[in-house]
């Protein structure tokens, strides 16, 4: 049993503090942000998070998990400080380490005995021993300590599952004490432990996020490739899939990856490579196709309709991907004022991303938690997000309820056969376009 401390009480510190308070520690997740500890002061949850709610009611409960603003105090009581702050995307690609100093900062101040000190946000190369140099800086007396990189790669929407039983623990550190105490909290989760420098581990974060959106990328080139020869890109990924040395995984084809982490993540490598002196000519042509996949999808809603303007669209999916209400680089941030813009009405859908959605495009559209209201009346559904509720739809009532029945997916959700059967224009990624449905408002 460990007490630990974990400074940033967003998607991953909450998780993780709740996870190492469910395999036995004495944990305190604390946050500057003084209404998100109220609100789980009180029993609420400010994040979705499939099982989370439960596993917090539970340690909380037990008295091995609490809440507090005072970090100080936090600090103090702590023998492993855990830094999960964010580090967004700066203006220019880089990763912003302001709250991550901030917090070594305090972390220097407050020091009173030997911590081990771990990063879990994901930050640049180097981080780690900036760090070490700012706790120095702000220590009252001569406290040791250890820097410890332990990257995080939990997906969200599967952030509890993906903790509890992760495929890997990535331990960076010189320091024999410090990854003994690290690799013990994570035996519980894994028997796969890798131990590294701290700089390695440090990069093996980032080189794990851009070769999934590699994988993404380059899936989206083939489908490109795929709409202009005739072929079907989800039967490609099948067939380079069952090659183990490929694998199934992360080559789905679509709209292109939004969310927290690989947009500014693959930002972040480009400068890190700039900054030894290394162009990544890769990394940014997996972020050019990306963009372009947004654009893409908008320009086949354009053409099937003629026009946006004076059109009713449902947009189906705000959050990035299902599971989760996080908006983050969501393509819908970008699709929906565009579509208003430009003069349609638009009806979105999402189960649990609505009150997000709201915060950031207040009344560019109106939005509906049930999806076939979001569907009445519409000249054409725009498919953004993969939720259950989109993929289990009714499609005869689907048609019943649009005003044409003109579907344009950019999660390749259905089958081409059963849009054909169903009578559908159905448009999606990669694959032949079915032109059954009338289409009676095209020209204008
Ligand atoms: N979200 C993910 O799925 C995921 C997965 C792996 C790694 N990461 C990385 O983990 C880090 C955190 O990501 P997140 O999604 O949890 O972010 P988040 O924005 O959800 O949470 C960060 C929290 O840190 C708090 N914070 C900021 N400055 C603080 C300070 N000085 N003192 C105390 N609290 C402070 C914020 O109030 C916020 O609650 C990022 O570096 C991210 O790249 C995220
Ligand atoms: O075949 C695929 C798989 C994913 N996506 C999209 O890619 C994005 C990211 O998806 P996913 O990786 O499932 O979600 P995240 O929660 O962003 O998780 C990623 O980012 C985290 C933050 O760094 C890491 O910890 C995880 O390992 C990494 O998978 C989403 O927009 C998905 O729709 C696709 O378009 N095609």
């Amino acid at each position: 049993m460990k007490k630990i401390t974990v400074i940033g009480t967003g998607y991953v510190g909450l998780v993780s503090g709740t996870c190492f308070a469910e395999s036995g520690n004495q944990v305190i997740c604390c946050d500057n942000d003084e209404r998100k500890i109220n609100n789980l002061l009180q029993g609420g949850v400010p994040i979705y998070e499939p099982g989370l709610k439960e596993l917090i009611e539970k340690n909380v409960k037990k008295g091995t998990l609490c809440f507090t603003s005072n970090i100080k105090q936090a600090i103090r009581e702590a023998e492993v400080i855990y830094i999960a702050v964010g580090t967004p995307m700066s203006p220019s690609g880089e990763a912003d380490l302001s709250f991550v100093e901030q917090v070594a900062k305090t972390i220097g101040e407050n020091v009173n005995s030997y911590k081990v000190i771990v990063t879990k946000s994901t930050v640049p190369v180097g981080t780690g021993r900036l760090i070490e140099s700012i706790i120095k800086q702000h220590l009252r007396e001569d406290y040791p300590f250890d820097i410890v990189s332990n990257p995080e790669f939990l997906r969200e929407g599967a952030a509890i599952k993906e903790t509890l039983n992760m495929e890997r623990a990535v331990i960076g550190t010189e320091s024999d004490m410090a990854y003994q105490i690290i690799s013990e909290l994570h035996q519980p989760f894994t028997s796969t432990i890798l131990r590294v420098s701290l700089e390695t581990a440090e990069i093996i974060k980032y080189a794990a996020n851009a070769f999934l959106a590699t994988k993404i990328s380059f899936i989206n080139d083939i489908a490109n490739i795929c709409e202009r020869v005739g072929a079907d890109v989800t039967k490609v990924s099948e067939g380079i899939g069952l090659d183990s040395r490929i694998g199934n995984k992360f080559l789905q084809a679509g709209i292109g990856f939004g969310g927290s982490c690989f947009p500014k993540d693959t930002a972040a490598l480009v400068h890190i490579s700039q900054k030894c002196g290394y162009d990544f000519k890769l990394i940014k042509a997996v972020m050019e196709t990306n963009e372009g996949q947004r654009v893409k999808i908008v320009e086949k809603l354009k053409d099937a309709l003629g026009t946006l303007n004076g059109k009713t669209i449902s947009v189906l999916g705000l959050a990035f991907k299902p599971d989760t209400n996080d908006i983050r680089s969501s393509p819908a941030l970008d699709i929906i004022p565009y579509l208003s813009v430009n003069g349609a009405t638009v009806r979105a859908f999402d189960p649990i991303a609505v009150e997000e959605t709201k915060k950031q495009l207040g009344y560019q559209c109106l939005y509906f938690k049930d999806i076939y209201e979001t569907l009445e009346n519409a000249d054409a559904c725009l498919i953004l997000t993969d939720w259950l509720q989109v993929k289990h739809l009714d499609l005869n009532k689907v048609k019943e309820l649009m005003r044409q029945p003109l579907i344009v997916d950019g999660r390749n959700i259905f089958d081409l056969e059963t849009m054909q059967e169903f009578g559908f224009t159905y448009l999606s990624i990669g694959r032949q376009p079915i032109n059954k449905g009338t289409i009676i408002s095209k020209a204008i």
